[in-house]
């Protein structure tokens, strides 16, 4: 081979150019590595593994432990190659999601999230910019809006009417019922009939959507391998099922498209959200991939969240019975009487229920590290400068446990949320970083309003109706939490409904 012919000056020149981007790039990861050694750190990194050993099955409650040790505010951790900010104090809370906020709202890459929603094009795991905020204008302004959920309304009774005859069949019978799964499932089909409206029930779709939606949880749920590991996603075993998990979600999502496509609606209070995002995918240029990966999200993001709160609440309130009687209560005297159940416009008169779901949420988070953020830019946070492309987890759990920010900050006492009290201002809007169930800033949940009032009706309704007892020789609620894709307990909450009588 002729090599003078090759060593033309142009390839001389980008050869020059290469040598160039390497010497930039080793340069930039040293100058990454050099600020990441002056973060506090846990001691005890291995090779390789780094922190990864340390993390536990419990990461939200080891980290909350780390970080008293060694970084109270801030604190860096490796895991396997991926370094990660780690914030557990409010004030820190407060810079990267509101002083930095624009520089802390991107999201880190997820080879397993890249395969199910179509190279993460879904709200959740888009990279912060342009597309991302497209998908939030249309899903706060059509899908999830105040107006958008309150049409919903007879959607979410119809499911509820459902759910008590179901409890209602087991007071007669004298049983238990596995109070988890009533939540699960409730949570699921109101998402349901929300995405899928007029077909949800047709061909044993709720439970296709829930048996996915379970395989969902056990691929992207817990700490992923491969994405602290980015180099194994080929030879992964979770990428390959995830592979197939998707083709199914777009077997079930293809067909449901078609139908909508083939009969729209076009009265916006009646259309579901297919139908909406339908109606602008034109002026979004929405692909169906992209349809596909909203659809995706509103069952991901919507449905487990929402369980798991209703179940620590539930659980929360027969561990304490003061809180129970003092709800059953308001909630009874709310209710005109003989009322065939609690409806929308009697929750907005419910306080003491509005503080029981924070104070659920402010002790078991759903979401205890929200969601990965990474910065896309180098910026001071506690006096230490954090680099470009770091991932950043916010410990929410121990935010709303810390003793420092909260009185008796492990008793659940809803009366810190009523009016005249000292944490009475708190909201779920992420303006107190001690309280962040939903995240803050530009990445905080869209779903708030409609998580809220799916919360609160059914949990209003369950206390309304019934009474609710352990069953006989249960040893007590058992608090044992696993973590997934969210923290939730591990033990399923059977209870005894009664007819309460005095209504
Ligand atoms: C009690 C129920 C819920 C809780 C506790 C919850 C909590 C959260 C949290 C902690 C985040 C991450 C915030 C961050 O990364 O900083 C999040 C994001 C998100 N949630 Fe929720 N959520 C709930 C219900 C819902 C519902 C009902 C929907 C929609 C139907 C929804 C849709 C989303 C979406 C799309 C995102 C991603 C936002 C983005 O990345 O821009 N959530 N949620």
């Amino acid at each position: 081979m002729d090599l003078g012919a090759i060593a033309t000056p142009q390839s001389l020149w980008l050869v020059f150019l290469l040598f160039l981007i390497v010497v930039y790039l080793v340069t930039l990861s040293s100058r990454a590595d050099k600020l990441y050694s002056k973060l506090p750190s846990p001691p005890f990194k291995l090779p390789l593994i780094g922190h990864l050993h340390l993390v536990g099955s419990l990461p939200h409650v080891a980290l909350r432990d780390l970080a008293r040790k060694h970084g109270p505010d801030v604190m860096l951790i490796r895991l396997g190659v991926v370094p990660t900010l780690v914030v557990s104090s409010p004030r820190a809370a407060k810079a990267v999601l509101r002083t930095y906020d624009h520089l802390f709202a991107s999201r880190p890459h997820s080879p397993v999230g890249d395969i199910l929603f179509s190279g993460s094009t879904n709200i959740a795991f888009a990279p912060y910019g342009d597309y991302w905020r497209q998908l939030r204008k249309i899903v706060t302004t059509h899908l999830l809006s105040a107006r958008k959920v309150r049409a919903n309304r007879a959607a979410r009774e119809m499911e509820l009417r459902l759910v008590l005859d179901r409890v209602k069949a087991a007071t007669a019978a004298s049983s238990a019922v596995d109070v988890s799964e009533v939540f699960s499932y409730f949570a699921n089909d109101v998402i349901c009939q929300a995405v899928l409206g007029r077909l949800p029930r047709e061909a044993g779709r709720n439970k296709m959507f829930r048996e996915l939606l379970e395989i969902n949880s056990k691929l992207l749920g817990g700490f992923i391998l491969t994405d602290f590991f980015p180099s194994l996603a080929r030879l992964d075993l979770v990428s390959r099922k995830a592979v197939n998990q998707k083709k199914t979600w777009d077997d079930l999502l293809d067909d449901l498209i078609d139908k909508h496509a083939s009969k729209m609606v076009t009265v916006e209070d009646e259309q579901d959200f297919i139908d909406v995002l339908l109606s602008v995918r034109q002026e979004y240029g929405l692909t169906n991939h992209n349809i596909k990966a909203i659809l995706m999200d509103m069952f991901e993001a919507g449905t487990d969240t929402t369980y798991v709160s209703l179940d620590y609440a539930m659980a929360e309130l027969m561990r304490n019975p003061r809180v129970m009687t003092k709800l059953q209560a308001e909630v009874r005297s709310c209710v005109t009487k003989g009322k065939e159940m609690v409806t929308e416009e009697d929750l907005a008169s419910m306080s003491y229920l509005k503080a029981v779901m924070k104070e659920a949420m402010r002790l078991h988070p759903s979401g205890a590290l929200l969601i990965p953020h990474l910065s896309v830019a180098e910026c001071d946070v506690e006096g230490y400068t954090i680099p470009s492309g770091t991932r950043l987890m916010v410990n929410a759990w121990a935010l709303g446990r810390d003793p420092t920010c909260w009185e008796n900050a492990e008793e659940f006492m809803p009366e810190r949320f009523m009016e005249g009290a000292m944490d009475a201002a708190c909201d779920f809007q992420g303006n107190d970083f001690r309280f962040l169930p939903f995240g803050s800033g530009r990445r905080i949940c869209p779903g708030i309003t409609f998580a809220a009032v799916t919360f609160e009706i059914i949990l209003a309704n369950l206390i309304y109706h019934f009474d609710w007892e352990l069953p006989e020789g249960s040893p007590g609620v058992d608090m044992t939490e696993e973590y997934g894709i969210d923290v939730h307990r591990k033990v399923k909450l059977l209870l005894v409904p009664r007819v309460a009588h005095d209504l």
